[in-house]
């Protein structure tokens, strides 16, 4: 394990400073982590993928705070990320989480590029598959996903009716949310008990260094919410 004082002040090339509990949160891959947020600042802003204000917080407000959902996620569980825009938060989490299975859904071509190409330079194990998460077909093993991942994509209601086709039954739906979270769970609670997720709940994490998140965290009891929407078909590799 590295230590966690390496890198406390170490300042990457085209990157804000390397937060000390980032090493404790990606281990030996602090490095690709790095790169990750390299990357971010650098093609991501010239594309336009992230606004310029956000690098200085892309370690804090983004990259940490995408991380600190893995400890909502099981070992070696299969993660559909939904809307992963940059790859927030489904490269944090292939980077903190290499036991994790993970399948990142866009439907930005931009994106998919942006994506396919940061995998390909990390060298990383992530499936990329370009859609919309409500497309019947999308994704190969819709209908298996432990966890649907989601952050900044949609409101409750809707990516909790995006998400109930994708997870196997007692699966759950992981939303990072904003301070809004206790408040959509209240709008949603009804239109969310309709798709049959249960012991729907806040918890609040935080990665050290790092701005809190917010999960909503929702299991989908069984399938009769959304009888019939299970779909196969084709996904496709992004590598
Ligand atoms: C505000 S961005 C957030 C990106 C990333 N999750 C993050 O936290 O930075 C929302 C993303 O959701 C994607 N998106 C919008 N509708 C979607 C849908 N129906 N299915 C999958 N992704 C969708 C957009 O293309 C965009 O990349």
């Amino acid at each position: 394990m590295t230590d966690d004082t390496t890198y406390e002040t170490t300042r990457d090339s085209a990157g804000p400073a390397v937060p000390a509990g980032a090493a404790g949160v990606f281990g030996e891959r602090l490095p690709l982590a790095i790169r990750y947020v390299e990357f971010l600042g650098t093609a991501g802003l010239e594309r336009g993928l992230m606004g310029p204000r956000e690098r200085p917080r892309l370690w804090d407000r983004h990259v940490l705070n995408s991380a600190a959902a893995a400890s909502a996620l099981g070992v070696g569980e299969a993660i559909v990320d939904i809307g992963s825009g940059a790859g927030l938060p489904g490269i944090p989490l292939a980077l903190a989480r290499p036991d994790l299975r993970l399948t990142l859904v866009e439907p930005l071509l931009r994106r998919v590029t942006f994506l396919e190409e940061i995998i390909d330079e990390l060298g990383i194990e992530v499936r990329v598959v370009r859609g919309r998460a409500e497309e019947k077909g999308i994704i190969a093993t819709a209908g298996d996903a432990d966890v649907v991942t989601s952050r900044a994509v949609a409101p409750l209601a809707k990516l909790a009716g995006w998400s109930a086709p994708l997870l196997r039954v007692g699966g759950r739906m992981v939303a990072l949310k904003g301070e809004s979270a206790a408040d959509e769970v209240e709008r949603d609670r009804a239109a969310l008990a309709k798709l049959d997720f249960d012991g729907l709940r806040v918890e609040t994490v935080a990665a050290p260094d790092a701005e809190p998140t917010r999960l909503v965290i929702g299991t989908l009891a069984t399938r009769m919410g959304h009888r019939g929407s299970r779909s196969r078909g084709g996904g496709r590799r992004g590598r």
